[in-house]
C-alpha cells in the first residue's frame, strides 16, 4: 500500500555525503515498472543517477509537464532523534518519522501514487508527464538538476511547466513558491597584533572581528524585526546566520588562554531575495562587515541571481498571466485544499535551474497542518496528510495533463 511504499523509500539511506543511490534507483525503477511507465537512467556524472519516467500523452505537440524531486536527504544526528531516522517508524497518531519524510521523499512518491490512481481510473493524459528523481540537491545540484537542465536530453522533453519542492505549512493553507532566495556564503577574516591576555589594546584580531559581528547582528535583527512585525515574509528579507567561528591558539588542553590571537574568522550563510539590491549588500559587506580599515578581508561565494534582458530577476509569474499557476490553485481547491499567498522560497532548491531556462517552476509540497521540520531532528509527516497529498496531486496532474492551452499557448512558447 502507499504507506508501506513510502516507508520503504524512507528506509533507504540517501543521506549526504554518501547517499545510497544504487538502492534508491533500484526501488524507483521497480515502482516505475509496476506503473508501466517508460524509464530511463541518466548519469551525467558516474554514480549520480537521474531517474526519468515518462507517461506518454496523446498530443506529443503540446509541451510536457515535469514533476521533479530529489532523492538525497541531509544527514541526521541519530542519537538526537526519538526514533531512528531511517526506520520510518509510525507512532500511535500516524506520524511517520524519517529523514526525508518532508524533504522530499514524500513528494516524489506522491507523484507516483497519484499516477497510479489516475491510471487505474482510466485517465489518459493529453500532455506527456515526466517524473524526474535527481541526486545531490542538498549539496547544490551541480551533478544533478544543473546538468540535467542544461542537457540536450532535457531540451528534447519540451517541458512547459516544472513542479518542485515547497515547504510544510503549520496552518491549513498549502504554500506555493514562485521564486527563491539566492545563497551567499561569506567568510570574514580579521587580523591584528598578538599580545598578552591581560593587556587592553586596540585593533586585536578578536576585537576587530567582534565589531563586525556586532554590525552583522544589528542588520540581522533589523531584517528579523520586519518578519516578527508581520511586515515581510521569511523569503522577503535578507537572512544572515553565523555558520562558524574560528579563532584561538590551540594547546594540548584546549586553547591558550593568556594569548590574544593574531587571526580570527567567522562564516555566515546569507540568503538574498530576488527583490533585494545585491550591490548595496556587497557595499555593506565591504564597508561595514569587513572593512580593510579594520584589518579585515572577506571571501564571498555567491550563487548569482539570474536576471532577464531588462535586468529583472527571473521569477515565475504567480497570477493570471501564468495559466499553470491558476490551474494549480484551481486543482488544489477542487481537491479540497486551501492555498495561501504566493511566497518566495527562503532556502534554495533545484527549481532555480529550470527557472533560469525561462521555464515556469512552482514549488509545492502538499503538507498542511504540519510543523516545518526540514533538516531538523525528528522530521515527520502524518500518514493522513501524506495520503491527502496524493489526492491533491491526482487533481493537479489531471488538470495539467488535460490542459489544451489557450490558443496562444504553444505559439507563444515557440517565441521563447
Ligand atoms: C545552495 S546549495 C544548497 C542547497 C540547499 N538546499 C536545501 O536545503 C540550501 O542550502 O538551501
Ligand atoms: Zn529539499
Ligand atoms: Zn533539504
Amino acid at each position: 500500500n502507499p504507506i508501506t511504499r513510502f516507508q520503504e523509500y524512507l528506509q533507504i539511506n540517501t543521506a549526504q555525503p554518501n547517499p545510497n543511490y544504487s538502492e534508491s534507483t533500484k526501488f524507483l525503477i521497480s515502482l516505475s515498472k509496476s506503473l508501466n511507465l517508460e524509464s530511463q537512467i541518466i548519469e551525467f556524472v558516474k554514480g549520480k543517477p537521474i531517474i526519468l519516467l515518462k507517461w506518454v500523452g496523446k498530443n506529443p505537440k503540446l509541451s510536457s509537464i515535469l514533476l521533479n524531486s530529489h532523492t538525497d536527504v541531509v544527514a541526521a544526528e541519530h542519537h538526537k532523534w526519538n526514533y531512528p531516522p531511517f526506520k520510518a517508524h509510525i507512532d500511535e497518531s500516524g506520524d511517520i518519522y524519517a529523514r526525508g519524510s518532508q524533504d522530499m521523499k514524500c513528494v516524489g512518491l506522491q507523484y507516483l501514487e497519484a499516477i497510479r490512481e489516475l491510471k487505474s481510473s482510466g485517465f489518459e493524459p493529453i500532455r506527456t508527464v515526466y517524473v524526474s528523481f535527481v541526486p545531490d540537491e542538498e549539496i547544490g545540484g551541480h551533478d544533478g538538476a544543473e546538468k540535467f537542465a542544461a542537457s540536450d536530453e532535457f531540451e528534447k522533453l519540451n517541458v512547459g511547466i516544472v513542479l518542485d519542492e515547497g515547504l510544510a505549512s503549520p496552518n491549513e493553507n498549502y504554500r506555493l513558491f514562485y521564486a527563491e532566495r539566492c545563497p551567499w556564503w561569506l567568510v570574514i577574516k580579521a587580523t591584528g597584533a598578538p599580545g598578552h591576555g591581560s593587556k587592553l589594546y586596540d585593533n586585536s584580531a578578536m576585537e576587530n572581528l567582534l565589531k563586525s559581528i556586532e554590525s552583522v547582528r544589528r542588520f540581522r535583527a533589523s531584517q528579523f524585526d520586519l518578519v516578527k512585525a508581520g511586515l515581510k515574509a521569511q523569503g522577503e528579507v535578507i537572512s544572515v546566520n553565523m555558520a562558524f567561528l574560528k579563532a584561538g591558539t590551540p594547546s594540548p588542553t584546549g586553547f591558550v588562554m593568556n594569548l590574544q590571537p593574531s587571526e580570527a574568522e567567522a562564516g555566515f550563510d546569507i540568503r538574498v531575495p530576488p527583490t533585494a539590491d545585491p550591490k548595496s549588500l556587497e557595499k555593506r559587506i565591504a564597508e561595514e562587515w569587513a572593512p580593510s580599515s579594520r584589518n579585515m578581508t572577506f571571501e564571498l561565494g555567491q550563487f548569482k541571481q539570474k536576471v532577464d534582458m531588462s535586468g529583472k530577476p527571473v521569477l515565475t509569474a504567480a497570477d493570471e498571466s501564468n495559466p499553470w499557476w491558476a490551474l494549480l490553485e484551481g486543482a488544489i481547491k477542487k481537491a479540497g485544499g486551501k492555498v495561501g499567498r504566493p511566497e518566495i522560497f527562503p532556502a534554495s532548491t533545484d527549481a532555480r535551474y529550470f527557472r533560469d531556462l525561462g521555464l515556469p517552476a512552482i514549488g509545492f509540497s502538499p503538507m498542511a497542518n504540519t510543523p516545518v521540520l526540514l533538516h531538523d531532528h525528528n522530521e515527520f509527516l502524518n500518514e493522513s496528510e501524506y495520503l491527502k497529498g496524493i489526492k491533491i496531486y491526482e487533481s493537479v496532474i489531471k488538470a495539467y495533463a488535460s490542459y489544451h492551452g489557450k490558443p496562444m499557448d504553444d505559439a507563444s512558447r515557440e517565441e521563447l
